[in-house]
């Protein structure tokens, strides 16, 4: 495959897939939401002090709504991405909070506002719960395509006890047989539908 066929197939799925995932009603976004809790519960070990990066859905994302309920009633701590103030191009994980001061970033998601104190380092985070477009049941992953994730991702550690857990988080109908890798595409551990557990490095 040339690398235009290759960017062009990658074009076109994420077309396809925003539109699917935007075209569910509130009533299956609320549906999606409630039911991906469950799995997520079942994949995430939450106990007091546990940090995950989450984010607010956007672009009819599955809503995080629940989790960040449960995390908050369990005294863990949820984070959201921040495009970095300085390296444009990756991310930071902040804690949120209810009350957190938000401000809207450069794609209009509202984000935190930066603050120091609050930021959690990518590699002291527990799990961190992907956005993505698509999936495929090899744990590979195509975002909004800004790169932030798998740049941001490429900084932790390979070993999997020293790093967070990989959660993609999506609707079933995100899935397709098998994406288009990028050499730079950072694989996932788990993906989290609001149907089904995927373990992709389960033997
Ligand atoms: N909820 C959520 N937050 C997130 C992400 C995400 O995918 N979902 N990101 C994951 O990386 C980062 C933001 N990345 C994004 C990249 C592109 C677009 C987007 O809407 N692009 C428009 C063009 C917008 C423009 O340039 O003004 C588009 O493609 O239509 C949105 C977010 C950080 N926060
Ligand atoms: N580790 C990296 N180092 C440098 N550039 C990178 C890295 N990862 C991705 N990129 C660049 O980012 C651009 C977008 O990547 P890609 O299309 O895979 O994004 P995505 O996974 O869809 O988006 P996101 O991670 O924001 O959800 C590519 O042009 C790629 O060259």
């Amino acid at each position: 495959m040339s690398a235009n066929q290759f960017n062009q197939q990658r074009i076109d799925i994420r077309k396809k897939m925003r539109e699917m995932r935007k075209s569910l009603s509130t009533s299956e976004q609320k549906r999606a939401a409630d039911d991906l809790i469950i799995n997520f519960l079942q994949v995430a070990k939450v106990t007091e002090g546990t940090q995950v990066g989450g984010y607010l859905a956007n672009d009819g994302e599955p809503s995080l709504s629940p989790i960040f309920e449960d995390l908050w009633a369990k005294k863990a701590v949820p984070n959201l991405p921040i495009i970095h103030p300085f390296s444009r191009t990756h991310l930071l994980f902040q804690r949120y909070e209810e009350n957190s001061p938000m401000s809207t970033n450069r794609y209009g998601i509202l984000e935190p506002k930066l603050n120091c104190s609050h930021v959690c380092p990518v590699a002291q985070l527990d799990y961190i719960l992907t956005p993505l477009v698509a999936f495929d049941s090899q744990g590979n992953r195509l975002g909004m395509g800004g790169g932030y994730y798998d740049r941001t991702l490429a900084q932790i550690p390979a070993d999997r006890s020293q790093r967070p857990l990989l959660i993609g988080i999506a609707h079933q109908c995100q899935e397709v047989a098998q994406l288009p890798v990028a050499s730079w595409d950072v694989p996932l551990d788990y993906i989290v539908t609001p149907k089904t557990i995927y373990r992709p490095g389960a033997q």
